[in-house]
């Protein structure tokens, strides 16, 4: 479990540049859930994941691991396993090594590390230096470590950078096992597609503060918008009859167009009234894609409000991640 109250961290405090990366979040990352860690270049993602697993300090609050600060833990390694710098190995080394010395320095065993590297992979290529790795290598490599302490929560930021599908995959179904046996998972991605069939849970940071916070598939439905796609012999008819303010009617071709603002059943409804015959009516589903731009892009769009859902979501016009003072990465 991993839990922020009031997290804050400024860089430069003090200086004539502070930049606050993170601006007073609380959240909780619970066990049994992989929750996906979402917003822009520096919205303050990676900060988090470093101050809770004690390399940062915070300026103001507090994040814990299973109930304690990191640095506080008697084997921390045993609490938390985290990949957030892939390339963080000495080069000359092998894998096996880094791994060894890792262990050795936690009390951990060997078999353990012959387990990890059975678990990730990485058998043909551990006694490779690590200097000879691909990317995909250093991030199997760095996922390794992270197991070494058969911990109860993993931070994982950006892990499938640089993976090749079959390695993206794996590294799915790893965090979803991991989930599935109790563990907290805390995952930062930039591939939507990717979170949208990993996560259970969502957080949303936006410029250092949270932008949302629940179920993903919540979150779909909140900030997505439903649309119908539908066929007919009687288009133009239809299309007229289903004209109203709150509801959009784009055209595709002779037979087809798409309904935003009405349901399926209304709209077959219309139909059945003007007797035009229905060949489809089909509900489109938002992806996460869909909802997570249309989110920043309404803040920016309307400069204020936002959506309410079971959980938080809400957009002020500073804070909107893609507005137009927004700092694409560092
Ligand atoms: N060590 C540092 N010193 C100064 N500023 C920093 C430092 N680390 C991060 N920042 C700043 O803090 C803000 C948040 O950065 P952070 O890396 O946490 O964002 P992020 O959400 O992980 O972004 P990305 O998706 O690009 O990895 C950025 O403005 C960044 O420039």
């Amino acid at each position: 479990m991993i839990t922020a109250e009031d997290l804050s961290k400024t860089y430069g405090a003090g200086t004539s540049r502070p930049r606050t990366a993170v601006d007073g979040i609380s959240f909780t990352a619970a066990p049994g859930k992989v929750t996906g860690f979402l917003g822009p270049n520096g919205a303050g993602k990676s900060t988090t994941m470093r101050l809770a697993m004690g390399l940062d300090r915070p300026t103001s609050g507090t994040i814990t691991v299973n109930g304690l600060p990191f640095s506080q833990h008697d084997a921390p390694l045993r609490q938390a396993g985290a990949v957030l710098d892939a390339g963080a190995t000495h080069p000359g080394r092998t894998g096996r090594q880094h791994l060894r010395l890792l262990a050795s320095t936690h009390g951990i065993g060997r078999q353990r590390v012959d387990e990890v590297i059975e678990m990730t992979g990485l058998g043909s290529v551990d006694g490779r230096r690590v200097k000879s790795y691909s990317l995909g290598m250093n991030q199997r490599l760095g996922i390794a470590a992270a197991l070494l302490g058969d911990p109860a929560t993993l931070i994982l930021d950006e892990p499938v950078n640089g993976l090749d599908p079959e390695g993206v995959r794996w590294v799915r179904q790893l965090t979803r096992q991991l989930a599935a046996e109790g563990r907290t998972v805390l995952l930062s991605s930039h591939l939507m597609s990717e979170m949208a069939q990993t996560a259970d849970h969502l957080i949303v940071l936006g410029r250092g503060r949270i932008l949302a916070d629940m179920p993903l598939q919540d979150f779909i439905d909140a900030a997505g918008e439903s649309r119908v796609l539908v066929r007919t012999e009687d288009a133009a008819d239809l299309m007229n009859s289903l004209s109203a303010a709150e509801v959009t009617v784009t055209g595709h071709d002779a037979e087809t167009f798409e309904v935003t603002g009405l349901d399926a059943r209304s709209i077959g409804r219309r139909a059945r009234d003007i007797g035009a015959v229905l060949h489809e009516l089909t509900p489109l589903r938002s992806s996460l894609e869909d909802s997570y731009l249309r989110l920043t892009h309404d803040a920016v769009e309307h400069r204020s409000g936002g959506l309410e859902s079971s959980g938080t979501v809400s957009l002020a016009p500073d804070e909107a991640p893609n507005g137009p003072d927004h700092e694409e990465g560092r």
